[in-house]
């Protein structure tokens, strides 16, 4: 049984439909990133998933319940995009009292305050803290109580590079303790190395819902070859092989995915004259822009 099933599921505000027969699941140990334009309904699926808003049509069973039930919300971790922690708390205080909340320990609290790196300052006043730290005070209160369920919010939004690693660090932890991860996302590059499946919502109707790799597979989208040259050899490259110079020394040629193998091994026969070679996917970028029928409109 997947940890999260939502099923055909609609939302209408009056006579504006906000989520229209929205199905998918996420599985024990699987990590989905939730994408789509500002207002595609990203949010509004969140809420009903924790029950803080009905579900007009359709159902959504969370750990097998209903969703908002207590037991739903105790094997349930859900970090909001925006945080609100009482500024007069010390990050240890705020953390032993969501822990309360969620019926454990405060020794797992601490625990958690140090796995998120913040046992320096775990008992500075949350005031002081930076946005990335207050983030990781959200983090640590997903992970109490080792939810079956995390819902995460544009949980890396305003966080620099090296936090958004660490915290892809956590969210692949709580991934391998068993809990199903969701968490929906603007920042469509760091999510391609760190989720197992995007579900892509459109206007509220989902247009996508796979693997990174199956969905590759079904766009079909080119192929980006890069191939440098030596300085002597780049003209009858480029007279062999066509595509766009760039930088002077490299060609970039684009293929449909079943013409790869072929391109490759015209340019492998260029012998030494081919000084390096790069093969880049559809990004997911890309993939976004064609499953949600968006043409360079910036996510
Ligand atoms: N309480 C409400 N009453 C009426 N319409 C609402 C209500 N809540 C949300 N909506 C509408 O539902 C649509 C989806 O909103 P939602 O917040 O789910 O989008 P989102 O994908 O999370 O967007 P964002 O990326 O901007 O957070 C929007 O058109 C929004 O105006």
């Amino acid at each position: 049984m997947p940890a999260l099933e939502i099923e055909n599921v609609f939302k209408r505000y009056k006579a504006l439909e906000t989520v229209s027969d929205v199905s998918f699941d996420v599985a024990a140990g699987e990590r989905v990133a939730l994408l789509g334009h500002n207002g595609a309904g990203k949010t509004t699926i969140i809420r009903m998933i924790l029950g803080l808003t009905s579900v007009s049509d359709g159902a959504i069973r969370v750990l097998g319940g209903a969703p908002g039930t207590r037991s739903a919300r105790k094997q349930t971790g859900f970090l909001p995009e925006s945080v609100a922690f009482h500024g007069a708390l010390t990050g240890r205080e705020q953390l032993h009292h969501f822990a309360r909340l969620k019926s454990t320990s405060k020794s797992e609290a601490d625990t958690l305050l140090e796995r998120v790196g913040l046992a320096d300052a775990a008992d500075r006043k949350i005031r002081t803290y930076s946005k990335g730290m207050r983030q990781r005070i959200g983090l640590a209160q997903v992970m109490l109580g080792r939810p079956k369920l995390a819902v995460l919010d544009e949980p890396t939004s305003g966080l620099d590079p090296v936090s958004r690693h660490e915290f892809y660090d956590i969210v692949d932890e709580l991934a391998n303790n068993g809990a199903a991860v969701l968490l929906s996302s603007h920042a469509l590059t760091e999510l391609e190395l760190r989720t197992d499946r995007v579900a892509i919502l459109s206007k509220g109707k989902m247009v996508a819902n796979d693997s990174l790799s199956h969905l590759r597979q079904s766009a079909q989208l080119p192929i980006r070859v890069t191939v440098t040259a030596t300085p002597d050899t780049i003209e009858g490259m480029a007279a062999k092989l066509g595509g766009q110079r760039v930088n002077g020394q490299s060609l970039e040629l684009l293929c449909q995915p079943p013409e790869k193998v072929a391109l490759l091994s015209t340019i492998t026969a260029l012998g030494s004259a081919v000084k390096d070679l790069d093969v880049t996917p559809a990004s997911l970028e890309e993939l976004y822009r064609h499953f949600s029928g968006s043409n360079g409109e910036q996510i």
